[in-house]
This record gives structure tokens, sequence and C-alpha cells, in this order.
């Protein structure tokens, strides 16, 4: 049993291994430090702890935890994925890769509408800390909450990590529709229809309905889909402005965390029979060189159908 923090009571300050020193690795270290905490980095590569610690944060591209983790022991220590994205090959969430992994049971995920330079900037903006463990979701949410970072906490830890990875694949789609120019209208149309569909998938793997509306689904969709700073939207404007994905992955600067959830969406066979059709074709587009206006048209030209179900 791994007791929260040293001594089995919350550590405070808390000495925080980030494992990933990227942007949001970076942002999450800027507000522990804020909060008085003693967050220090260990590089990807590493094969071995350095030195005691209360937590690991991990911040590396969801594709590469496994592999990350097979070079290191467990450690004994509560883990929090600070990632968003569907592992291919599994479908698995981080904290599912992380059990998988290192039998960890204490885990945590933190994700909410939160670009890592607007909150190195000073900025204000609010996030969710979820756990099953209910004590473990509190101290994480204590760690990194202050007056211009707001952390909320759930226990859906489902639902906040689906929403947070499948935002990615439907800021591609957001990226799409302003690259295609296709209007305010259609821009507010495709992100709600990304929440149903969001919403669908979430509750058939156990995430809980109010879970999408909330910050790590609504909120950091809304952010995703309409916004240049994020790669995930980046990537899919540019594609419609005719750069290949290969072009366009490369200017990215960065993990683009929809691409390959795109293709674990598709290949995950619990997905099947839930109704899906932009998440099909923004995989089609990615992944099969179909053409970005036959999509479009393909969508406006199915059935008309219930706004809900
Ligand atoms: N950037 C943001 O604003 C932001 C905000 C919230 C969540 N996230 C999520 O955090 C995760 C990391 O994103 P980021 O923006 O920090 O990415 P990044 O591209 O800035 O950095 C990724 C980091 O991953 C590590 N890395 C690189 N190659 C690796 C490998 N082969 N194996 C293991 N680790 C490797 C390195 O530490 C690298 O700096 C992603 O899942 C992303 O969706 C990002
Ligand atoms: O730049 P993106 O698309 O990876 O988004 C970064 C964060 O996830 C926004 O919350």
């Amino acid at each position: 049993m791994i007791e929260i923090g040293r001594k089995g009571a919350a550590a405070w300050p808390a000495r925080v291994c980030l494992l990933g020193e990227g942007r949001w690795g970076t942002a999450a270290g800027a507000i522990l430090s804020e909060n008085g905490h003693q967050p220090f980095f260990v590089h990807h590569a590493e094969t071995a702890w350095p030195r005691n610690f209360d937590l690991l944060c991990l911040a590396i591209p969801v594709q590469h935890v496994r592999e990350t983790l097979r070079r290191l022991p467990a450690p004994m220590v509560p883990v929090v994925s600070l990632g968003k994205g569907l592992e291919v090959g599994t479908g698995f969430r981080v904290t599912e890769i992380v059990r998988d992994a290192w039998g960890s049971e204490a885990v945590a995920a933190l994700s909410g509408p939160n670009f890592a330079e607007e909150i190195l900037r000073g900025l204000p903006a609010a996030t969710v800390a979820a756990s099953r463990d209910e004590a473990l979701a509190a101290w994480v949410q204590q760690l990194f909450h202050n007056r211009r970072f707001r952390v909320y906490r759930s226990a859906d830890l489902i639902g906040v990590e689906i929403g947070g990875a499948l935002k990615n694949v439907y800021g591609i789609a957001g990226g799409l529709c302003a690259g295609l120019e296709l209007g305010e209208n259609a821009s507010a149309s495709l992100l709600t229809r990304c929440l149903a569909e969001m919403s669908r998938l979430g509750l058939c793997l156990g995430g809980r309905p109010e879970t999408f509306a909330g910050l790590s689904g609504l909120g950091d969709l809304i952010l995703t889909a309409r916004s240049r700073q994020s790669r995930n939207f980046l990537l899919g404007y540019q594609l419609a402005q005719g750069i290949s994905l290969k072009e366009a992955l490369a200017r990215a600067g960065g993990v683009v965390e929809g691409v390959p959830t795109t293709a674990s969406v598709r290949e995950n066979p619990l997905f099947r029979e839930i109704k899906k059709p932009l998440a099909e074709e923004i995989y089609q587009i990615l992944f099969e060189g179909k053409e970005i206006r036959r999509s479009l048209l393909d969508l406006l030209e199915r059935e008309a159908a219930p706004e809900l179900g």
C-alpha cells in the first residue's frame, strides 16, 4: 500500500519528481515552485531515480510513457499523469499504462484547458485533479492550487482522462474547420457535435456525463479546437491549407497527441459500435489520405438525425 507523502501524511512542502521537461512539465514545475514545493526534473532516458520524493508527475508524450516506465523501477509514491492521449495498441489512458507497467494503484490525473505558455506568463486558469482515491485527488489539488491556477477535484478519473485525450482529436477538427474558412456557425456546430461524440465514447468506458461538460471536457475542447496556440488545431489548420501531415508534424515543435489518439480510437474494439463520424473522418484524412472537402461533404450529406442519441 502506497502512503500519500512521507510518513503517511500529505507531505508539505512536497518533493515532486517531474518526468518530462517539455512545455507542460516546465509549467507544472513553475506552479509547484510558486506554491513552495520542491519540484525537480528527471530526464526520460534515466534508468534510476535520483533521491527521495513524495510524488511523481508524468509529462511526456503518451506514446512514450510505456517504454519510459519500463526503464525505471516502480517508485513507491503516487503518480500523477499530466499527459493527454490514448495509447496506440491498447487504447489505455496514461494512468492505465502506469498501472499496467508498474502495478501502481495510487494514480491521478491533472487535466483542463491549460496552455503551458499562458501558465508560465502568470495568466489565470482552472483545471481538474482526478483520482478514484479521494485523499489523493485532494492532495494533488492542494499541491497545485493557487489564486491564479484554480484546481477543482473529481473522482471521475476515466472521464477526466478521456476528455483530455479526445479534445486533441477534435482540436484537429477545429483546425480543419478554420483552415477551410467554414465560418463561426460551422465552428460552433462542430464543437457541439464533437462534445456529443466525446461524451458517447467516454460514457462507454465508464466516464460520467457531467465530467464531459466540465473543464477537462468542454473546457479543453473550446480551448484546443478554437485556438492557434494549440498544436492540434494548427495541425488541422495546416492540413486544410494543403500542407502534408509529415510537414505539419515537423512544424509543430512538440508532440501532437491528437494524431496517435485518433488511431487509438479507431482501432479500439470497445468503440466499434459507438457512433463517431467525426473521429472516423479525421482518421481517414490523417491516415488514409482522404480529401478534406470529401470528408466535409460526407459529414454534411448524412441522413437527418435526432440531436440526442
Ligand atoms: N503544452 C501544453 O500546453 C500542455 C498542457 C497540458 C497538457 N499537455 C500534455 O502534456 C504532455 C507533454 O506535452 P508537452 O507540451 O510538455 O510536450 P513537449 O513536446 O513540449 O515535450 C515533450 C517532452 O517529452 C519528453 N520526451 C521527448 N521524447 C521522449 C521519448 N522518446 N520518450 C520519453 N519522453 C520523451 C521530453 O522531456 C520532452 O521535453 C502531452 O501529453 C500534452 O498533451 C501539454
Ligand atoms: O497544444 P495542444 O493542442 O497540445 O494543447 C495543449 C493543452 O492540452 C491545452 O489544454
